[in-house]
């Protein structure tokens, strides 16, 4: 059996704690005979900073160009709320997205059925919810220049982000969408404000041509960001397919978390091309939530994004698809038990805390094994 290099980022806050419920399940694979791994773990946002005063090092970064793959728990916190812009934790994530060219990000948003009356929104709306949000990552107003705070002559400030996007950023996420809706229910909305911003004029046009010329056989509908915002917690199972751009991608899925009962729940697959020589691509697997500072050091996250992570990482970089299925069963099975982190929790059910829920995802691995 193939060994895969992963390289796990624990980085801040609640990061390290659900990572230490997805290296469990990492060893139980292995230990099955399931899937082999060689692990390495670096340092990435502010405990980078604190070690080496920058958000990952350069030591890190080349571990993440060797990797397989690479895990990554969170980033941020209220302990660097004052470091340079340039250093922040959050700078870390996006030079690993950025420079390994990571441009297509894949949210899942499901409802398990055990955990539809934990929604935001009532049982019938969510129940069976399984719609893919595919986020454009490595461009936009996330890295568009110039991006500056100038100092003006009558002292005032003048702050500038630029959103850019180039027609192939463009044509290459919207291949991704339309090539993972034929996969699914076959339906692609595309999201943008063509009707106040250039770059939502040229997303519109370009996805357009590429569905005309490719994919005529997926349904495609646009919708204003807006109105679609308004639309996932209107009616969210008339997605399949959300392709929209980085902010956009990166709102619309902290939405669609809470469809599915918790941020806590919400895995996300960020991918590069596949190389032409090596067929291989690069990847990043992580939750959607952040370092989550308000519980951080209580031992109560919800481990099940970043468990997910892995189960997408196995998915999509390695090929175990009978190891993904069984982890995502895995998740399914404990929710189905009743075992619920505080921010599932309803009355009636199993609290458990982050280790508790790991725990018990590794009993129902070995349960089914
Ligand atoms: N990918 C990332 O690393 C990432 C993503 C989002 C935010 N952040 C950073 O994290 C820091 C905090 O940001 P925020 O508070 O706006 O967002 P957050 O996602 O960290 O937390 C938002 C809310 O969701 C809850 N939550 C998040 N994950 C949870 C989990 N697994 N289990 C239970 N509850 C969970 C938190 O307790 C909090 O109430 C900021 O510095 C931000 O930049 C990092
Ligand atoms: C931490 C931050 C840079 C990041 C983003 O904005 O992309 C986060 O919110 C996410 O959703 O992954
Ligand atoms: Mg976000």
């Amino acid at each position: 059996m193939a060994t895969h290099k992963l390289l796990l980022l624990p980085g801040d806050g609640i990061g390290s704690e659900v990572m230490a419920e997805v290296k469990k399940v990492i060893g139980w694979l292995d230990a099955q005979g399931l899937a082999s791994f060689a692990i390495e773990e670096d340092l990435v946002g502010g405990a980078a900073y604190d070690s080496c005063g920058q958000p990952i090092s350069e030591e890190a970064m080349a571990k993440a160009f060797a990797a397989d793959a690479i895990l990554l728990g969170a980033v941020g916190g209220p302990k660097w709320a004052n470091v340079h812009y340039e250093v922040r934790p959050e700078a870390g994530l996006l030079r690993l997205r950025k420079d390994l060219q990571l441009f297509a990000n894949l949210r899942p948003a499901m409802c398990y059925p055990a955990l539809a009356d934990a929604s935001s929104l009532k049982r019938d709306l969510v129940e069976g919810l399984d719609v893919l949000i595919v986020r454009e990552l490595t461009g936009g107003v996330y890295f568009g220049e110039p991006k500056t705070i100038t100092d003006l002559s009558d002292g005032q400030k003048r702050a500038i982000d630029t959103q850019v996007y180039e027609s192939y950023e463009i044509e290459r996420i919207a291949r991704v969408a339309f090539e993972l809706a034929r996969t699914r229910k076959n339906r692609v909305v595309s999201t943008e404000k063509h009707n106040v911003m250039k770059t939502g004029v040229l997303w519109k046009q370009v996805v357009s041509e590429v569905h005309g010329s490719d994919y005529n056989d997926v349904t495609l509908e646009h919708q204003l960001a807006d109105s679609c915002g308004m639309q996932l917690v209107r009616a969210p199972k008339q997605f399949d397919v959300i392709v929209t751009d980085n902010l956009f991608g990166d709102i619309l899925s902290d939405v669609a978390a809470m469809l599915t009962g918790s941020l806590g729940m919400l895995p996300s697959a960020s991918l590069g091309a596949v190389e032409e020589i090596s067929g291989k691509r690069r990847a990043l697997y992580e939750p959607v939530h952040g370092a989550a500072p308000d519980i951080a050091g209580q031992g109560v996250a919800n481990p099940i994004a970043m468990i997910g992570s892995l189960a997408m990482a196995l998915r999509y970089s390695f090929g175990l698809i009978e190891a993904a299925d069984r982890v995502e069963a895995a998740i399914a099975g404990v929710l189905a038990d009743g075992y619920r982190t505080g921010d599932i929790w309803s009355e009636g059910m199993t609290r458990v805390g982050t280790a508790g829920m790991g725990d018990a995802v590794i009993a129902e691995l070995a349960k089914a094994a």
